[in-house]
């Protein structure tokens, strides 16, 4: 894995920085959250904490906050792909995230681009609603999602809710868990990993599960008693994508993407009346205090 960014010596050399860097790229293709908690903000937050380079296509634009989802404006899927079309010409991405696709033509076009450019390190996102219910995937655009993209994912994170739906049946116990993971690892998808921040029957823990259609890994963390949860899913993801931009493994990434996700829950903000965002800044903060010496 890399472990920072290659700039030093740069610019005493009379060389730009423009020139030497060699920062890792990651493209998120997401709706706007405009309370800045989830989407396309805690993707691009996210990219920047773990030192990758963020780019972007934005599919829908919410009107948004810790309350809720008071609007939702898709962009044409014909404008999601010139977006891709712009940063795959320019700014190659190392990695590829998917969030709110909102519609079957995007999805269908988001399919259509990671073929023609090859995205290899495609990690879908499977967003279906927000966390308040409002819907954020058109009912029928799940056959899209379950036909056309997971058969391209690297790795797809589906939280309980929509790891029913994707599977078809249920989820109740932890035997359950397994039988969807695999359920949905035969969609297509290589790396199954499905978080438990929704699972019931898990009181003290949060249990992420990834699967890879062999054996499966436990992530595992105390669960955190807060109601400031908004956008964990994105981050988690948004965290993979970039641990994979850098060039990690997908265990490897699942892990950090997990210890990202943790310390963000842990140090939040309280920031606004509902379900508050997490803290973006903590997971970098806690690594330069452990470098430094302190116990994190
Ligand atoms: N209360 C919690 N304490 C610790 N970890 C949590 C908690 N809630 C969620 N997580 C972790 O956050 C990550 C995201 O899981 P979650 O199931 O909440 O995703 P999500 O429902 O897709 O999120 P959202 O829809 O809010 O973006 C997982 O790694 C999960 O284990
Ligand atoms: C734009 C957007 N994407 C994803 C989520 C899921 O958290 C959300 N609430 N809003």
């Amino acid at each position: 894995m890399q472990s920072g960014l290659p700039l030093g010596g740069a610019l005493g050399s009379g060389g730009s920085i423009a020139d030497a860097c060699s920062v890792p790229v990651a493209l998120t293709i997401a709706g706007s959250d405009s309370g800045g908690g989830a989407g396309i903000q805690a993707d691009l937050k996210t990219f920047q904490e773990l030192g990758v380079y963020g780019t972007s296509a934005l599919t829908a634009i919410t009107a948004q906050n810790t309350l809720g989802v008071q609007g939702v404006l898709p962009v044409a899927a014909e404008q999601v792909g010139m977006q891709m079309d712009s940063v795959a010409a320019d700014l190659p991405p190392d990695a590829v995230k998917t969030g709110m696709l909102f519609s079957g033509e995007v999805i269908e076009t988001v399919a259509e681009r990671a073929v023609r450019y090859g995205w290899k390190k495609l990690v879908v996102d499977p967003v279906i609603t927000a966390k308040g219910g409002a819907r954020l995937l058109r009912e029928e655009a799940l056959e899209a999602l379950r036909r056309q993209l997971l058969p391209l994912a690297l790795a797809v994170t589906p939280n309980v809710p929509e790891a029913e739906l994707l599977a078809g049946f249920p989820i109740r116990s932890f035997a359950d868990r397994e039988r969807a993971a695999a359920a949905i690892h035969s969609l297509g998808s290589r790396f199954v990993i499905l978080k438990g921040g929704h699972a019931e029957e898990d009181r003290d823990r949060a249990v992420d599960l990834v699967y890879d259609g062999s054996g499966f890994l436990r992530l595992e963390s105390p669960r955190i008693a807060t109601r400031h949860t908004h956008g964990t899913g994105c981050t988690f993801s948004a965290a993979l994508a970039a641990e994979l931009a850098r060039g990690a493994s997908v265990p490897e990434a699942a892990a950090a993407a997990k210890a990202f996700v943790q310390a963000a829950i842990e140090d939040g903000l309280g920031l606004g009346s509902g379900h508050g965002p997490t803290n973006h800044f903590a997971y970098k903060r806690r690594m330069a205090r452990r470098e430094s010496g302190e116990h994190v």
